[in-house]
């Protein structure tokens, strides 16, 4: 049973009320600005680290240690036979925006909801039902365009591009096509993004243009002969952004998808990534023979492309790997012996090595795009434009360099999964605990080198990290809050308890202990007690006795190297982490050396 969101149908009067209607709401929004934020993202710019020292080679040299790295250099993406051959690839990236509501109507965007419970009218087509273009969608939309160094457009349109499936009610989806809202933009990759720049420096991707249109809805095989449709997901705001035909490598394009994701999340622009379907792309392939003349295709000004293929809806990066690899194979095959590649729209399943023909691939003409008469021009407000630029946050590539940076001074290999786990909440609890842990140690007076930045990692990547890994869940600042493990820290730091007891401490709160620290190390009784000096004797005397012939060496022949061996064995022999090097070494000189 279908059930209709909405009892009213949203309605603009044309285009006109529309344009009226859109000013209207953008003024609304410059003027609300600030509470819209706090109430819809997740601005972290705020709490980012306020030092900020560029090292760009610093994160070079440490790009060099990464496992992508490797694999690349042995030259997994580039088999031997295909070195004749050059492979272009363009990307268009499909990604459900932080929006609260459906991009024409009032309907709520929540997947999670009961299929076909977030539908309105319009949604479904039902006749006489007018797209109200929702407004505060362009934030979202207009931050991502933002950070992909695109120019946004002051005046753009919405066109339909007609096509006949069960997962678009209308018969066409709204998109932009003529006139996109933003266009221009590029990123740039670098070694850290797992990629090798011919110049050693970085890959720029330029990207045509990114455009706002509808999400279709969510089929589903219902065997033996039917389909499943949940209309929740139609309408739901998109925005694609689309690359140039500029990327020569699969793991490259793979990259770029990558890096784009951790952009639109770095600015909230989305709030999944593409684990769970909130990003989708559509990879394009052509191969060109190095050495002839150049192929015939053009695109977008770029002239002498061989004839491309497009494999749709691919939902994860190494898809997007596998998928290329697999076609610039087939594509190289088939044109070696003497076949021809043809435009056409193919598939390809995980784990596959090959892609499989579906449709031929539309062109212009077959989606008879025009001009949606419903919906008037968009108009982007210059004032907008610089309210979202000065609110923007730092984005990954300046994240990095902050945190390889000397005030933090972490490993490129400890900062880049801070930087993208999670969707930056990771990075979010690393930065309180940094910040609650030096609180801590400014009130102890205790003075601290750098490594508090590392050690701080150490913890949230490595201990806390390999216990979610054990337990299987996913990332809950709430398992262990940032202060707890600030504290923990803090005590370690201060030498009032060892490492192996605040692992064993860490456990026994991610398991559940809801103690404060102070009083669950009181408890246990497992601070730290110094040895008195009868334990020291008690522990240095046997080893004396035990090794004359050292004694002897250290005795007479002033070999006091050897005191370090005596240590030692009794730091070994003593209670884990109770016996101090430096008073070790003061007993022993006493009664080997007689003071
Ligand atoms: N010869 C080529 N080889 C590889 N990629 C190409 C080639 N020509 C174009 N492309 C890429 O194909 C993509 C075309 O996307 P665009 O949205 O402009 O058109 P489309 O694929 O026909 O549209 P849609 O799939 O949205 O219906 C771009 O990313 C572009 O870089
Ligand atoms: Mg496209
Ligand atoms: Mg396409």
């Amino acid at each position: 049973m279908l059930r209709i969101w909405s009892p009213r149908a949203p309605f603009l009067p044309g285009p006109r009320g529309c344009f009226l209607a859109l000013r209207e709401q953008q003024h609304n929004l410059i003027r609300h600005w600030p509470a819209f934020r706090r109430t819809v993202t997740t601005d972290r710019s705020t709490q980012q680290p306020n030092l900020r020292v560029p090292l760009r080679k610093q994160l070079k040299d440490e790009a060099k240690s990464l496992k992508t790295q490797n694999r690349l250099k042995k030259g997994a993406n580039r088999p031997p036979q295909h070195d004749g051959w050059e492979l272009t690839v363009g990307i268009e990236i499909h990604a459900q925006l932080n929006a609260e509501t459906k991009l024409f109507s009032k309907a709520p965007t929540k997947l999670a909801a009961e299929p076909n419970s977030n539908v309105a009218l319009f949604d479904l087509a039902f006749p006489g039902s007018q797209p109200a273009f929702q407004s505060p969608i362009l934030l979202p939309a207009l931050r991502a365009a933002m950070a992909l160094n695109c120019e946004i457009q002051p005046v753009s349109r919405f066109d339909r591009k007609h096509y006949f499936y069960q997962d678009q009610p209308a018969g066409y989806q709204i998109t932009q096509y003529y006139e996109p809202f933003a266009r221009n933009g590029f990123i740039d990759l670098f070694e850290h993004d797992g990629i090798a720049p011919e110049d050693g420096k970085k890959v720029r991707i330029n990207i045509k243009q990114v455009q706002l249109e509808q999400d279709t809805a969510k089929s589903q095989e219902y065997p033996p002969s039917a389909q499943l449709l949940d209309f929740n997901r139609v309408s739901h705001p998109l925005i694609e952004i689309i690359t140039m035909p500029q990327i020569h490598s699969p793991a490259t394009a793979a990259a770029c998808v990558r890096k784009v994701q951790s952009i639109l999340q770095a600015t909230s622009a989305v709030t999944t990534g593409m684990e769970l379907g909130g990003l989708r792309a559509d990879v394009n392939i052509s191969v060109r023979k190095r050495d002839a003349a150049p192929g015939l295709g053009e695109y977008s000004g770029i002239r002498g492309l061989g004839q491309r293929t497009e494999i749709k809806n691919l939902s994860s990066f190494k898809a997007v790997e596998d998928a290329i690899i697999a076609e610039r194979n087939r594509q190289v095959t088939l044109l070696e012996s003497g076949g021809v590649v043809i435009g056409e729209t193919r598939g390809w399943t995980i784990g596959s090595t090959e892609t499989r023909r579906l449709r031929a691939k539309e062109g212009e003409v077959d989606y008879r795009y025009m001009p949606d008469p419903d919906l008037g021009p968009l108009f982007i407000d210059s004032q907008l434009v610089s309210a979202l630029s000065d609110t923007l946050p730092d984005l990954p590539d300046q994240l990095l360099d902050t945190l390889v940076g000397p005030s933090y001074g972490l490993s490129i290999a400890d900062a880049k999964p801070l930087v993208e786990l999670d969707g930056g909440a990771r990075l979010e609890y690393y930065q309180d605990v940094v910040d609650i842990l030096q609180t801590l140690q400014q009130s102890h007076e205790v003075v601290i080198k750098n490594s508090l930045g590392r050690t701080v990692a150490n913890w949230v990547l490595h201990e806390l990290g390999g216990m979610l890994t054990k337990a299987d869940v996913g990332w809950d600042s709430d398992l262990v809050p940032a202060r707890t493990l600030a504290e923990l820290i803090d005590q370690l730091l201060r030498k009032r308890i060892t490492g192996p007891i605040a692992k064993q401490v860490l456990t026994m709160v991610f398991e559940g202990d809801k103690r404060p620290i102070q009083n669950l190390l009181e408890d246990e009784d497992l601070f730290l007690r110094p040895l008195s000096r009868d334990e020291y004797l008690a522990l240095a005397e046997p080893l004396i006795s035990a090794n004359p012939e050292m004694v002897a060496q250290i005795r007479d022949k002033n070999q006091l190297g050897k005191l370090g061996w005596f240590v030692g064995q009794m730091m070994r022999a003593g209670e884990k982490g109770r016996v101090e090097a430096q008073r070790a070494e003061d007993i022993l000189r006493e009664l080997i050396l007689g003071g």
